[in-house]
C-alpha cells in the first residue's frame, strides 16, 4: 500500500543499531487526505530525500509496511518502497540528466534554452531518421526528407544539404546495424518515440524508442568505453521507471552512440560498438528517484542551485563561462565563481519576481497534468479539456510510416482543442491507457489526427505544454542579461523615450491616429499606441508599417494570436506594401487560408529558404514563434506588436529583443495577458510602460464601429469619456442602414440600440435554460426583421452556457465566450449574463471582460440577465441605468 500526505512538522532523523549494523531512519509526520496524521519511517538512503522536506510539502511513499505501536498505526518503507517528494511536480527526464551532471547546469539550461547550432539540428535530424527506421522506412528516403525539412535552419547555419546528409548517414549506419541485429530475434517488438508520464514518480519524458519493453536512448556523440556514460544510464533509468509504472518490468537499457560507427577503427582505440546495453538494477532506479526529489524540493523551496551540491569539476565544464557570467550578472553564489558587474538592484528584483511568476506558471501547467489522472473523463469534458466517447473510425498508414487516425464525435462537444493543436490521443485514458501525442488535422464531427503510432482513439485531451513557459524564461534572461543598456534604461524608467521630430502628415482625417503613426515612425526607443475598440488600431498599424517600409526599414510585425497577425498583415497588404517583400512565419494550420501564399516554407534548399527570410522587409509572426530557434536569429529595425496588452512582459520581449526600436499597440482596458496563475505576469509590458512613460503613448480616441448609444457606457467607464464616434455616420448608425432590415419590424423593447431583457435567474451556476430560450426567441425576432444569422453574435460567460445556447440556435449564429470574441464585431450582439444571486465567473471578476463584450456590436446590443442579481454590483447597476435610458 501507498501513503500520501502533506508534511506537518519537522522530520526527525537518527541512526539506530539493527541486526544488520547501523542504519539511518527518518520519521515524517504526514497529514493524509482524510485529515488523519500518521508517521512514516523512511529507512536508509531515503533519508537523503526526507532531509529535503519542509512542512507543507507533499510526500508519497509506496509499498509501505503497516504496524501498530502503542495503539498507533505506523508505516515504514520496505525494500520495494519509493519515497517521492512533491509527486505532483513533474520533472522532465532531460532535467534529471542535466542535474546529475551538475545541478547548476540544469538551472542554466532552463534560462538559456536550446540555441540554433549545428550539433543540435543534426541531433534532431538523426533522431527523426531513427524514428523513421523504426517505422520501417527506407534510410535514404528518410534522410532526404528529414534533411530537406530543416532547409531553413541549415540555411541559417550556412550548411549545405549534401554534407549534412553525409554526416547523418554516418550516424544512421549505427542505427541500421543495431536494427539488423534486433531483427534476428523472433519477438522483436519495438516502437518509436513515446511520451511517458508517471503520476507516481512525478517524472515525464519522451523515450527515443522502446524495444521489448526496454528503453533505448540515442546519443549522437561517441563513447569508446564498454559501459554507457553514467548520465545516459540515469536517463534510460528514468524511462525504465516510467515504463514500470505502465506495468512492464524493465531489466535492461540500451544506449546507442551513433558517432561510434562513423569512427575509423585504426584511428581510435576502445570499444567502437555503438549499442551498449546495461542492466537496470533496483539501486539505480531508486537513485534516480532521489535525484528527482532533489529537483522537486529545490523548485518548491524556490532556491537556485550553486553547483556545490554535486562534485562536478568546473574546469572540465563547457558551460563554465556562461555559468560565471550568469552568477555575476544575477549576483548568485556559484561553484565556478562570478564574472562582471551585477545588474542594478531594481533589475535584479524585477528578474526575481518574474522568474518566480514564470515558475508559478510552470506549476500551474503541472497541475493541468495532474488533472489528467485526478479528474474523471466526464469532468475533463465538462472542463472543456477533453473530447470523450469518440467512436474510432479507422487508421491509415501514411507515407513515411506515420498514421492518420479518424474518430467521430458521438455527441457535439465543446473544448479548448483547435485544429493544429498537439493533443493526447488515447484509447480511453491519456496516461494509463494507450496514448500518443497526435496533431489535430481536422476538427469537425469527424476528427482527423496524425500520430506516430496507430492508437484506436476514443478520447482526446489537451496536452499541457511547458514550451511557452520555457520560452518566457529564455526571453526574460535574454532581455535582462543580454539586453541593450539604453533599452533597459527605458524599461526601468532611468531614461525617457525619445522621438525624431517628423513634419509629415500620415493620416489627415484623424489627429490621434496621425500622432500615433508619427510617434511609431519617429520613435528612437519605443512608442505605445492605445487603441480602444474599433478605433482604427489595424488601420494605424498598416499606415505605420507602410511609412517604415518607405524609409527602407526592416519590420517585424507580431501579435499574440495568429488571427491578429493575419489581420494586421492583410491591412498592410491592402495598404499597398509590395507583397514580394512580405513573409509570414507560422505553421500551416496556424496561418489563415488567404495568407498561406506568404507563408515561409522551412523545407527545401537551405540557400533559397534563407534568402526568402533574409530578404523579406516585413516578417510577420506570433510572439510565440519569435521565440523559436529560427526567429531568434533575425534582427529588425522595428518590431511592431499588436495585442500587446494581452502579452506577458517576457512574452513581449521575445519580439522586442529582435529589433532596435519597438511599437506596442493594445488596450489595457480589454483582455489582460493569458496566464494560468495570478502573478506579476498578469501585468503586461504595455500597461507598465503606458504608466511609466505616458508621453510615449497616444490613445486613439475616435471609434469607427458603434452607434453612439452603444459606446457611451464603455467610453465613460473605461476611457474617461474620451472615446467618441469618428463621424456622424458612425454615431447614428442603426439596423435600418442594413439592406433588407427594417427596425419597424422589431418589438418596441428592441428599438433602441441598447436594450435590457430581464430573465429571472434559475439558480444554476454555469447555465441558465430560460436565458438560452429567450435568446433563441430574440434571434428569431431579429431574423424576421431581416437580419442575416451571420450578423448576430451571442456572448456568454461560461462554456457550459455557450453550449446550452448553441443547442438552441442555428449554427451560423456565433455563440462564444468573451475571450474568443475579442478583436471581432457583429451588427447585433446579445449577452447572456447567466447571473443568479452572487455574481461569479470570469466575466464578473474582471471588468475588462465586460468592456470587451459591450463593445462588439455596431448597431444593436441586447443584455439578457437577472436584474436583481446584476443590480447588486455598482458597475452593473450603472450598466443597467444606461441600458434602461
Ligand atoms: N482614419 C480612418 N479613416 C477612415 N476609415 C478608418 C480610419 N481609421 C479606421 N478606419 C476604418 O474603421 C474600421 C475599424 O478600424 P480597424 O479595423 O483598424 O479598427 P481596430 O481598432 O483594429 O478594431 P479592433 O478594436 O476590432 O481591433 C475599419 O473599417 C477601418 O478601415
Amino acid at each position: 500500500m501507498n501513503v500520501r500526505g502533506t508534511v506537518t512538522d519537522d522530520v526527525t532523523a537518527r541512526t539506530v543499531s539493527t541486526g544488520h549494523g547501523e542504519s539511518q531512519l527518518a520519521e515524517v509526520p504526514l497529514r493524509q487526505d482524510d485529515d488523519s496524521v500518521v508517521t512514516v519511517t523512511c529507512w536508509g538512503k531515503w533519508t537523503e530525500s526526507t532531509s529535503l522536506l519542509e512542512p507543507g510539502m507533499d510526500l508519497l511513499v509506496t509499498d509501505v509496511e503497516e504496524d501498530e505501536f502503542n495503539g498507533e498505526v505506523r508505516y515504514s518503507t520496505t525494500g520495494a518502497s519509493y519515497v517521492v517528494v512533491e509527486p505532483s511536480f513533474l520533472v522532465n527526464v532531460t532535467a534529471i540528466r542535466n542535474w546529475v551532471e551538475c545541478p547548476r547546469l540544469y538551472y542554466l539550461n532552463k534560462l538559456s534554452g536550446v540555441p540554433l547550432n549545428y550539433p543540435v539540428v543534426k541531433g534532431t535530424i538523426v533522431h527523426e531518421v531513427f524514428g523513421d527506421l523504426l517505422r520501417g522506412r527506407d534510410l535514404e528516403a528518410s534522410i532526404d526528407e528529414r534533411v530537406g525539412d530543416r532547409g531553413l535552419e541549415l540555411g541559417l547555419l550556412g550548411e549545405g544539404p549534401s554534407s549534412v546528409k553525409e554526416d547523418v548517414r554516418k550516424n544512421a549506419s549505427a542505427i541500421e546495424g543495431w536494427l539488423e541485429q534486433g531483427r534476428l530475434t523472433e519477438d522483436d517488438e519495438w516502437r518509436s518515440e513515446q511520451l511517458l508520464i508517471s503520476e507516481t514518480f512525478g517524472i515525464r519524458g519522451r523515450a527515443d524508442a522502446i524495444r521489448r519493453g526496454a528503453p533505448v536512448e540515442l546519443k549522437t556523440g561517441k563513447n569508446l568505453r564498454k559501459e554507457p556514460r553514467f548520465k545516459d544510464k540515469v536517463q534510460a533509468a528514468c524511462y525504465a521507471l516510467l515504463l514500470e509504472e505502465h506495468g512492464d518490468s524493465v531489466d535492461t537499457g540500451t544506449l546507442l552512440y551513433t558517432k561510434n560507427s562513423a569512427l575509423e577503427r585504426n584511428e581510435e582505440t576502445g570499444d567502437l560498438t555503438p549499442a551498449k546495453d546495461f542492466s537496470m538494477g533496483a539501486g539505480l532506479l531508486k537513485y534516480v528517484v532521489r535525484l528527482r526529489n532533489e529537483i522537486a524540493a529545490m523548485e518548491m523551496s524556490g532556491s537556485i542551485p550553486t553547483g556545490k551540491e554535486a562534485d562536478a569539476k568546473c574546469e572540465y565544464c563547457f558551460e563554465r563561462d556562461t555559468c560565471m557570467v550568469v552568477s555575476g550578472r544575477l549576483d548568485q553564489e556559484s561553484k565556478a565563481g562570478q564574472i562582471g558587474q551585477p545588474l542594478p538592484d531594481e533589475e535584479l528584483e524585477h528578474f526575481d519576481r518574474l522568474y518566480r511568476a514564470i515558475e508559478d506558471e510552470r506549476r500551474a501547467v503541472h497541475r493541468e497534468y495532474a488533472k489528467l489522472w485526478e479528474q474523471s473523463a466526464e469532468e475533463r469534458a465538462d472542463d472543456d479539456r477533453a473530447l470523450i466517447d469518440l467512436e474510432f473510425v479507422d487508421k491509415r498508414e501514411l507515407e513515411g510510416g506515420r498514421w492518420e487516425l479518424r474518430a467521430r464525435q458521438r455527441r457535439p462537444g465543446t473544448s479548448k482543442l483547435r485544429e493544429g493543436d498537439l493533443v493526447l490521443a488515447s484509447d480511453g485514458h491519456p496516461v494509463r491507457g494507450e496514448a500518443e501525442l497526435a496533431r489535430i488535422e481536422r476538427l469537425e464531427d469527424e476528427i482527423v489526427l496524425t500520430a506516430d503510432e496507430p492508437v484506436e482513439v476514443s478520447r482526446l485531451d489537451v496536452y499541457p505544454s511547458e514550451l511557452t513557459t520555457d520560452r518566457l524564461l529564455t526571453a526574460l534572461h535574454d532581455a535582462l542579461l543580454k539586453g541593450d543598456s539604453r533599452r533597459k534604461d527605458i524599461l526601468f524608467g532611468r531614461a525617457t523615450p525619445e522621438f525624431e521630430p517628423l513634419e509629415e502628415t500620415f493620416i489627415d482625417n484623424n489627429a490621434a491616429q496621425n500622432e500615433a503613426v508619427t510617434k511609431a515612425v519617429g520613435a528612437r526607443d519605443c512608442a505605445l499606441i492605445h487603441g480602444p475598440p474599433g478605433a482604427g488600431k489595424t488601420y494605424t498599424i498598416a499606415q505605420s508599417i507602410g511609412a517604415m517600409i518607405d524609409r527602407g526599414e526592416r519590420v517585424l510585425l507580431s501579435a499574440f494570436t495568429n488571427r491578429a497577425v493575419d489581420n494586421a498583415l492583410e491591412a498592410v497588404i491592402d495598404h499597398g506594401v509590395d507583397p514580394d517583400t512580405i513573409v509570414r512565419v507560422g505553421s500551416e494550420s496556424g496561418v489563415r487560408e488567404d495568407m498561406q501564399g506568404y507563408r515561409l516554407e522551412w523545407a527545401g534548399n537551405p540557400e533559397t529558404r534563407l534568402a526568402e527570410l533574409q530578404d523579406a522587409q516585413v516578417v510577420a509572426a506570433t510572439t510565440a514563434s519569435c521565440g523559436s530557434r529560427v526567429m531568434s536569429e533575425q534582427s529588425f529595425d522595428v518590431a511592431l506588436i499588436d495585442e500587446a496588452a494581452q502579452l506577458t512582459e517576457p512574452g513581449t520581449y521575445a519580439a522586442t529583443e529582435l529589433a532596435d526600436r519597438f511599437v506596442l499597440v493594445g488596450d489595457h482596458e480589454q483582455l489582460p495577458p493569458v496566464v494560468r496563475a495570478d502573478t506579476d505576469l498578469s501585468t503586461s509590458l504595455f500597461e507598465r510602460l503606458v504608466e511609466l512613460h505616458p508621453d510615449a503613448g497616444v490613445m486613439l480616441d475616435r471609434q469607427y464601429r458603434m452607434n453612439q448609444r452603444i459606446q457611451a457606457f464603455s467610453s465613460r467607464e473605461f476611457y474617461e469619456g474620451q472615446l467618441r464616434p469618428a463621424s456622424g455616420e458612425v454615431a447614428s448608425r442603426t439596423l435600418d442602414d442594413l439592406e433588407g432590415v427594417s427596425r419597424t419590424a422589431l418589438p418596441d423593447d428592441l428599438l433602441d440600440p441598447v436594450s435590457f431583457v430581464h430573465v429571472e435567474g434559475d439558480g444554476e451556476r454555469y447555465t441558465d435554460d430560460d436565458e438560452a430560450d429567450r435568446i433563441a426567441d430574440l434571434i428569431t425576432t431579429y431574423e424576421r426583421a431581416g437580419l442575416e444569422r451571420e450578423q448576430i453574435g451571442v456572448i456568454a460567460p461560461f462554456r457550459a452556457q455557450v453550449s446550452t445556447i448553441s443547442n438552441r440556435v442555428p449554427s451560423d449564429v456565433t455563440v462564444d465566450t468573451v475571450d474568443r470574441f475579442q478583436g471581432s464585431s457583429k451588427e447585433v450582439i446579445i449577452i447572456s449574463f447567466t447571473a443568479t444571486g452572487a455574481l461569479e465567473g470570469p466575466i464578473f471578476e474582471d471588468y475588462r471582460r465586460i468592456n470587451v463584450a459591450l463593445t462588439r456590436p455596431k448597431r444593436g446590443l441586447v443584455l439578457v440577465g437577472d436584474r436583481n442579481a446584476l443590480e447588486s454590483d455598482p458597475t452593473y447597476s450603472r450598466m443597467l441605468e444606461w441600458a434602461d435610458r
